[in-house]
C-alpha cells in the first residue's frame, strides 16, 4: 500500500484584485507532498511562493482547485476549524517572522504550546532544548526588539518546531542568516525529518537551501513545475 501524500493539491488557483485589475498569482497549481519529504519551491521574486505558502497553511483560501493537508480538506474547514488546524499540525516561519514584540524569546517559544494546552514538563524541556539548538539558549530571558535580525529569524525556526508539527512552512527560513548559521538550521530540519517524519516546503532564492531538498519545484508565470530531483 501506497503512503498517501501529506499535501494534494489539484488545480489550485489564486487571484489577486487591485483596483479594477485582476491578478492571476496561481494558475492550476497542482503538487504532491509524502510525509517526510522536504520540497524547496524557488521562482522569481513576485512569482507566488508565499502565496503558495499561504494557501497551505490555511491562511487564505483559495479561488479554485482543491487543497487536502494531513487529511483535511481545506475548504471543507470553517474559520475555528482552520485555527485549530494551524495550531495543531503546523510550524509556520513567516518571511516577517511575527515574534511577538510583548513576549520574551521564551514566551515566544512557548506560545505553541500554550495554544495547543501542552505547556507541560516535558514541552518547557523541549523548547529549552530547542533554543539550545539554534545557539540562543543565554537569550531566553531576551525581548525580540533586542535581537539582531539572525537571531529573530533563529527564534522564529525553534518556534515553528516546538509543538512538534507534521509539516514545516518556511518562508525563506534562512534569509537573514550567515552562512554557517544557515547551515545549522538546515540541518536541524533535517534531524526533525528523520526523528518524526516532518514534511518541509521552504520558499527560497537561495541555492544551497533548495540543493538540500529531496526536490525542487518552481513557480513561474502561475505554473508550478517540478524542476529536478536535488542532489543531497
Ligand atoms: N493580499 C494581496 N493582495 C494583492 N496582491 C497580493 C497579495 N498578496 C500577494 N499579492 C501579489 O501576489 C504576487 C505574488 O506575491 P508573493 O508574495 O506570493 O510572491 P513571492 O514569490 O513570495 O515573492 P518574494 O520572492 O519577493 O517573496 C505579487 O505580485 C504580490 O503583489
Amino acid at each position: 500500500m501506497t503512503t498517501p501524500p501529506l499535501i494534494e493539491l489539484a488545480g489550485v488557483a489564486k487571484r489577486y484584485r487591485e483596483g479594477d485589475a485582476e491578478r492571476t498569482v496561481l494558475d492550476g497549481v497542482d503538487l504532491r507532498i509524502a510525509p517526510g519529504e522536504a520540497v524547496a519551491v524557488v521562482g522569481p521574486s513576485g512569482s507566488g511562493k508565499s502565496t503558495l505558502l499561504n494557501l497551505i497553511g490555511a491562511m487564505e483560501p483559495p479561488d479554485a482547485g482543491r487543497l487536502r493537508v494531513a487529511g483535511e480538506e481545506l475548504s471543507g474547514l470553517g474559520e475555528t476549524g482552520r485555527t485549530h488546524f494551524r495550531r495543531r499540525r503546523l510550524g509556520f516561519i513567516f518571511q516577517q517572522l511575527n515574534l511577538v514584540p510583548t513576549l520574551t524569546v521564551l514566551e515566544n517559544l512557548l506560545l505553541p504550546l500554550e495554544l495547543n494546552r501542552r505547556l507541560d514538563t516535558a514541552g518547557r524541556r523541549y523548547a529549552a532544548e530547542l533554543l539550545e539548538r539554534v545557539g540562543l539558549a543565554q537569550r531566553a530571558g531576551s525581548w525580540p526588539e533586542h535581537l539582531s535580525g539572525g537571531e529573530r529569524q533563529r527564534v522564529a525556526v525553534a518556534r515553528a518546531l516546538v509543538h512538534g508539527p507534521q509539516l514545516l512552512l518556511a518562508d525563506e527560513p534562512t534569509g537573514s542568516l550567515d552562512g554557517e548559521t544557515a547551515r545549522g538550521v538546515l540541518e536541524l530540519f533535517d534531524e526533525l525529518r528523520r526523528e518524526r517524519a516532518m514534511a518541509a516546503l521552504l520558499a527560497t532564492h537561495s541555492s544551497e537551501v533548495a540543493a538540500r531538498a529531496d526536490r525542487i519545484v518552481e513557480l513561474r508565470s502561475g505554473a508550478l513545475r517540478e524542476v529536478s530531483a536535488a542532489c543531497s
